[in-house]
C-alpha cells in the first residue's frame, strides 16, 4: 500500500493538461492515476504518453470521470466552467481533492461549487504560481498605502487562444486592489474602455486586455497619480508555474478539512 497520492488530470489534452501530466509524472510525491477528456475526443481510449507523442504511461485517456477520481486521491482540473462544475459535484461523491485552475467561472458557478464543498477539499486560484500570489498580497499592501490620488488600471496579456477576459489573474489582482482601498470590486470596475467614455472616475479600477500570439501571461497593476507612477508587474514565460503550483495544492489538500481553499492558503502567504 502506497501513501503517494494518485491524481486525475481533467482536460489532459489541453495546453495546461498536458503540462500536469509532465509535471505530476515526474514528481516523486504524487502518481499519475488518470486522464479525463471530453466524449468524442480522439484521445478517448488512447495511453496518454502516446497521446502526447511519447512513451507509453499506462493511463488510458477517458471519458468516465467518475470512473476515474474513484481511483484517485486528487483531481487536477484545468478545463471549462461547466466542466469544472460538474467535476466538482463528482470529486466530492469520490472524497478527492478538487484542484481548480478554470478561470472565467460566473457567480453563480463558483456558487455552486459549495455544496461540494461541505464534503471534500476544493483548492481554488486564478493563477497557481507563487509569484503572482504574491503580487497579490503585494497589490493589496500598495492600495492600503496609497489614497484615491492614485488611479489603480490591470492590464493583462494572454495568448490568442485565450477565451476569458479579464483574466483570472487580472480579477485577483484587482479584487486585492479593492480590498486593500476597502471598497467592493463590483463597485469600481470599469471594464475595457472604449469610445465617449468620460473622464475616469476617481477610485475605480480598470481593466485591459491584451490577446496575441503565444504569450504565456503577463499582468501588470499600475498606480498613477500627478507626478508619479507604480508598476507592480508579474511575467510567466513557462506554464510548468502553474502546475508546480497545482501539484503543490493536491499534495497540501491532502488530509485538511473540507472546504474552500486557495493558493494563499496553501502557500501560507
Ligand atoms: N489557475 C491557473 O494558474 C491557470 C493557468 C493557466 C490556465 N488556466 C486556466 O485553465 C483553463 C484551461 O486552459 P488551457 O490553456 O489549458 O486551455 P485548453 O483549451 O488548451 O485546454 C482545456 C481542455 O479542457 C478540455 N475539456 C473541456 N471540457 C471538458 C470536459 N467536460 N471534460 C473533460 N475535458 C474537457 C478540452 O477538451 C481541452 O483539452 C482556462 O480556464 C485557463 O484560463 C489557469
Ligand atoms: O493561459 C491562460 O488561460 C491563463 N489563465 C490564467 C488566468 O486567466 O489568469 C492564468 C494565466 C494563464
Amino acid at each position: 500500500m502506497t501513501h503517494i497520492p494518485g491524481i486525475v488530470i481533467t482536460g489532459a489534452s489541453g495546453r495546461m493538461g498536458q503540462m500536469l501530466i509532465r509535471t505530476v509524472t515526474e514528481s516523486d510525491q504524487a502518481r499519475l492515476v488518470g486522464a479525463v477528456e471530453r466524449a468524442g475526443h480522439d484521445w478517448i481510449g488512447r495511453d496518454v504518453g502516446e497521446a502526447m507523442g511519447g512513451q507509453p504511461l499506462g493511463v488510458t485517456v477517458t471519458d468516465d470521470p467518475l470512473e476515474a477520481f474513484a481511483k484517485a486521491q486528487a483531481v487536477i482540473d484545468f478545463t471549462a466552467p461547466e466542466a469544472t462544475v460538474e467535476f466538482a459535484g463528482l470529486a466530492a461523491q469520490a472524497r478527492c481533492v478538487h484542484v481548480i485552475g478554470t478561470t472565467g467561472m460566473s457567480d453563480a458557478q463558483i456558487a455552486a461549487l459549495e455544496p461540494a464543498a461541505r464534503h471534500s477539499v476544493i483548492v481554488r486560484a486564478g493563477n497557481m504560481s507563487l509569484g503572482v500570489n504574491l503580487l497579490v498580497q503585494l497589490t493589496k499592501k500598495v492600495a492600503a498605502a496609497l489614497d484615491e490620488d492614485f488611479d489603480i488600471e490591470v492590464i493583462e496579456a494572454h495568448h490568442r487562444h485565450k477565451v476569458d477576459a479579464p483574466s483570472g489573474t487580472a480579477l485577483m489582482l484587482g479584487e486585492a486592489a479593492a480590498e486593500g482601498r476597502g471598497v467592493q470590486l463590483a463597485d469600481v470596475a470599469d471594464r475595457g474602455r472604449d469610445g465617449i467614455t468620460g473622464a475616469r472616475e476617481r477610485g475605480h479600477i480598470g481593466f485591459h486586455a491584451i490577446r496575441g500570439g503565444d504569450i504565456v501571461g503577463e499582468h501588470d497593476v499600475l498606480f498613477a497619480a500627478p507626478g508619479e507612477r507604480i508598476v507592480l508587474r508579474h511575467v510567466a514565460t513557462d506554464r510548468a508555474i502553474f502546475a508546480r503550483g497545482a501539484l503543490k495544492a493536491a499534495l497540501w489538500g491532502q488530509g485538511q478539512k473540507p472546504g474552500q481553499y486557495d493558493m494563499v492558503d496553501v502557500l501560507g502567504l
